[in-house]
């Protein structure tokens, strides 16, 4: 089992600028090993404050320095990101127990969503006239105002993608972020920071802290002017109301359990050999990960055969080089969880087509990648999201019957649709509730798309990121609205006698036109 490749001077450096008055520190374990990565210092209620006093202060001259400057920093992160791509690789496998591609993966993320929030913010944000209901009596033009420091709630699990899909667009949008970042992925946080830092980015502007979810991320909630949380739809929901307290605007990314249709039209290696991916990417740790597909009888035993082949191929293992194709869960907790629900499912009458044990041979957190048929909603595993390299399989007869199995979730995040027909591919997508669908692929065509929007529909979150939408989340719309002065407006009940006629004739001549 490889070592962190970390340097400890820098993983000193990086973690001194967590916020951090407490004197207490928690100590994170690098998954791949279980041996201690590092010590992670632990932020206090006044350090989160403390953080949020000078955001304000160093948004307000990152507000005024205005789209061109914002601009050409952002795009020199990136060129930094991309430039320290090996060091980010690193960082996020030794704390996440990735795979070097998986790692690669998270970093060219990154670096998408930077270059698209640089060049995108200025022409969503510009502003503009707008048409009046009245128009030559007021014209109104609405102008987007930063709504000042945003409060960044992100999990484990994807600590560069996940930060970056928050962070930049609320940076480009003119606005200030104290971040509070899960212990596990605060590391990679704090490299992908720095590269922004070193591009020209306040270092007040991004604060990071990190410690207890419910005070630590409670303060983060209470103090932000938005709050932009990724997590457990549970914890969703308790920021939620606690922003409601104070009215704030929150954008919710929850979970899923994320349904993948295979129609009898594919190819079954093919569509085996993508939908492998689909499952297990970061040991199926990810949001948008497939845990369930329906395949249709026609093609069904091709498939299993075809899928539990491809899936038994995988490679398991701790390399930081690209050597393997899956890694590990990234703590005891996610293998406790993942091995509970395989035990249930197995319990109560479904079977393992292949993998379903764990691999402490390989390291403490290993556990192989498993296909279940014979799933039933007696189990657990059948509607609760396991966030785990398991996957059920199950047949289905008609289109209809594959829609309503895969809708049958309070989940509604992503979904995929196999097909060899593109009509019949966007036939079945139309009728899924998702947030996001992919075709003939499973979830990087919508993950990796950053000019669309992401997020949930039902208990899979609100609001979206990445696109137009993920920048309009960071600022206030206001609108001027100014008198003409070309005609009066009515002050009494007679000057509206005069002017009803003239307004229904202009009226009825605006329809006209916009008829034509
Ligand atoms: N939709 C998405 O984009 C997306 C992406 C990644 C992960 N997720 C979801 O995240 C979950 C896994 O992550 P997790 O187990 O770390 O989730 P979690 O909800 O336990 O924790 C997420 C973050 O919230 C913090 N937190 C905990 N209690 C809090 C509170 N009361 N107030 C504020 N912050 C609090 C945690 O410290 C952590 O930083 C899965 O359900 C997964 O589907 C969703």
């Amino acid at each position: 089992m490889p070592a962190s490749p970390l340097d400890p001077a820098v993983i000193t450096n990086l973690t001194r600028s967590i916020r951090s008055t407490t004197g207490a520190t928690v100590t994170v374990i690098a998954p791949f090993t279980g041996e201690v990565l590092h010590e992670l210092p632990v932020s206090g209620v006044t350090d989160v404050q403390e953080s949020y006093a000078q955001a304000r202060l160093a948004q307000l001259a990152w507000a005024r320095a205005g789209f061109a400057r914002r601009r050409a920093i952002l795009l020199r992160a990136h060129d930094l990101i991309l430039e320290r791509t090996g060091l980010l690789q690193d960082t996020v496998q030794a704390e996440t127990g990735k795979t070097r591609g998986q790692a690669f993966e998270e970093v060219f993320q990154a670096a998408g969503v930077t270059r698209f929030n640089a060049l995108a913010a200025r022409g969503v944000l510009r502003g503009g006239r707008r048409r009046s209901a009245i128009p030559l009596v007021i014209t109104a033009a609405v102008s987007y105002r930063p709504k000042g420091v945003a409060g960044v709630i992100t999990p484990w699990n994807y600590p560069l993608s996940l930060a970056a899909m928050d962070v930049v667009p609320a940076l480009a949008a003119g606005c200030g972020v104290v971040q509070k970042a899960d212990d596990q992925g605060a590391l990679s946080i704090l490299s992908l920071r720095q590269a922004f830092i070193d591009a020209g980015v306040p270092e007040q502007l991004w604060a990071v802290v990190a410690g207890d979810g419910a005070e630590i991320g409670g303060m983060v909630t209470e103090e932000a002017d938005y709050v932009c949380f990724t997590g457990s739809t549970a914890t969703g929901k308790r920021v939620a109301a606690q922003a409601a307290g104070n009215l704030t605007g929150v954008s919710l990314e929850l979970g899923g359990k994320n349904p993948l249709i295979v129609l009898d039209d594919v190819d079954p290696a093919r569509a085996a050999a993508d939908a492998a991916p689909a499952c297990f990417t970061a040991m199926g740790q990810l949001c948008v990960s497939i845990e369930r597909i329906f395949v249709q009888r026609g093609v069904a035993d091709a498939f299993l055969r075809e899928f539990v082949a491809v899936t038994r191929s995988l490679k398991l293992g701790a390399a930081y080089d690209y050597s393997t194709d899956v890694g590990c869960l990234t703590s005891q907790a996610q293998l406790d969880r993942v091995s509970a629900q395989v035990a249930d499912a197995v319990t109560l009458g479904a079977t393992i087509e292949v993998g379903g044990r764990a691999r402490p041979d390989l390291g403490p957190f290993f556990y192989e990648p498993t296909v279940l048929t014979g799933v039933t909603a007696a189990m657990e595993c059948f509607a609760g999201e396991t966030f785990g390299p398991v996957v059920a399989v199950t047949v289905f007869d008609s289109e209809q019957e594959a829609i309503l199995a895969a809708n049958d979730s309070d989940y509604g995040l992503n979904a995929s649709v196999f097909s060899g027909s593109v009509r019949r591919a966007l036939r079945v997508s139309g009728a899924l509730e998702a947030g996001s669908v992919n075709i003939n692929e499973g979830y990087r065509g919508s993950f990796s798309s950053v000019a669309a929007p992401m997020g949930g529909l039902k208990q899979s979150g609100l609001g979206r990121r990445n696109g137009p939408e993920g920048l309009l989340r960071f600022v206030d719309a206001i609108t001027i609205a100014r008198a003409t002065g070309l005609i009066p407006l009515p002050r009494t009940g007679r000057d509206f006698e005069r002017l009803a006629a003239p307004m229904l004739l202009l009226a009825a001549v605006l329809k006209g036109i916009r008829r034509r």
